[in-house]
């Protein structure tokens, strides 16, 4: 029988139990009993919310190096039939934040059973798929005094390769905004449709003139992307639809890029009310700061896996993901990067399957670069 790796295992666990943002209290417990077993000398824990600070100690520390994980899950129903599928109905670790744990834990490890010289703070960030938990993690109290000088964070890639890590300097995720459309009209008979205001009508013009704001108003050497993932609407179906709510989210390289796409849908939605004789009101839910790496902290990484890793350097592209720890990188030098996982099916999907031998490659990058830094 396969003998299975201990933080291959760890991820096995927290892939069973995904809970979505600000609910990760079985993960917090999960996290908080692993790191009870290890030299409470050398480990200090402050809860926050349903995350945790970790300060590993250091030998003669000089400043403070984060590593950023997050913890929450997707409401999506698994469908990869895995022996260790999740245990919550239509909730599932879609993201790979069960592998930035399982990397996380490692590497404290590590430096649990062998101290660097600086200390390490290890952030187990909830909410990253929405709210968000980066920006009021960094505002808070905790992190006023325990405030990384440098700070680092991964994002697994089912597109990349086993052993790649993918990087680049400066801009590397995008600028989100969610965006969320309620539209009210007049319900009634469907066939009586002369005395109604019928949202499941004015909800499809709506989508489809959605789609020509970035083609016709966005810079073509910009980029932006405006994603409608759900539409409600309606009660039956033989009675005309007096609401509609639209749930999408708005990408955008430049913020330049974001204001026009959302002058652009406040024009479409008047539209819309004129047209269909309704009323809509539009909320931006939360907005992310881009993921912008600093070049010469990347720089730093990238000359270390060209001497040490040179085969697993990728020097990617931008991409219209979003992530929430763009909002660290605003106030702390540092970077985010890709790490390979080979998946046939991409992030956000019901049958994503990292390989799980990209956790203990990670592990020991991670542990050899924070010797360098
Ligand atoms: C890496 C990743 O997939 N991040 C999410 C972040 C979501 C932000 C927010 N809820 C939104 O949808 O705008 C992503 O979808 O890119």
């Amino acid at each position: 029988m396969e003998e299975v790796n201990r933080f291959v295992q760890i991820r096995r666990d927290l892939h069973k139990i995904p809970e979505l943002g600000y609910q990760e209290f079985k993960t917090q417990a999960f996290l908080l009993n692993y790191l009870s077993g290890l030299s409470k000398e050398r480990v200090e824990i402050r809860k926050w919310k349903t995350g945790l600070f970790v300060k590993v100690h250091g030998t003669a520390p000089e400043k403070l190096i984060g590593w950023r994980a997050d913890i929450d899950g997707l409401p999506i129903e698994e469908q990869t039939g895995l022996p260790f599928k999740s245990e919550h109905p239509g909730q599932m670790h879609a993201c790979g934040h069960d592998v930035h744990m399982s990397i996380a834990l490692g590497v404290l490890t590590a430096f649990v059973k062998k101290p660097l010289k600086d200390d390490l703070l290890f952030i187990f960030q909830p909410a990253e798929e929405g709210p968000g938990g980066a920006a009021p993690m960094l505002e808070s109290e905790m992190m006023k005094e325990w405030r990384p000088d440098i700070i680092f964070a991964l994002h697994i890639a089912p597109e990349y390769p086993l052993g790649t890590i993918a990087v680049k300097e400066g801009l590397l995720f995008a600028n989100t905004s969610e965006l969320f459309i309620d539209l009210k009209g007049k319900g009634g008979h469907a066939a009586y449709p002369h005395h109604t205001k019928d949202m499941v009508v004015a909800s499809a013009y709506l989508v489809t003139q959605l789609q020509s704001i970035v083609s016709r108003n966005v810079d073509p050497l910009d980029s932006a992307v405006i994603t409608v993932g759900k539409i409600t609407g309606g009660t039956v179906q033989n009675i005309i639809a007096e609401n509609a709510r639209l749930e999408g989210t708005i990408r955008t390289l430049s913020a330049e890029a974001m204001s026009t796409v959302k002058k652009r849908i406040e024009a479409c939605v008047k539209g819309i009310e004129a047209a269909f004789e309704c009323e809509a009101d539009i909320d931006y839910g939360s907005m992310y700061h881009q993921v912008y790496n600093d070049p010469e902290r990347t720089a730093h990484f990238i000359e270390y896996l060209e001497k040490n890793q040179k085969e697993s350097l990728i020097i990617c592209k931008e991409a219209m993901t979003g992530e929430d720890f763009g909002y660290m990188l605003k106030e702390i030098p540092g970077f985010m990067f890709w790490l390979g996982v080979q998946s046939p099916f991409g992030l956000h999907h019901a049958k994503l399957q990292p390989d799980e031998k990209a956790i203990e490659f990670a592990i020991s990058v991670l542990t050899d670069y924070f010797q360098t830094l």
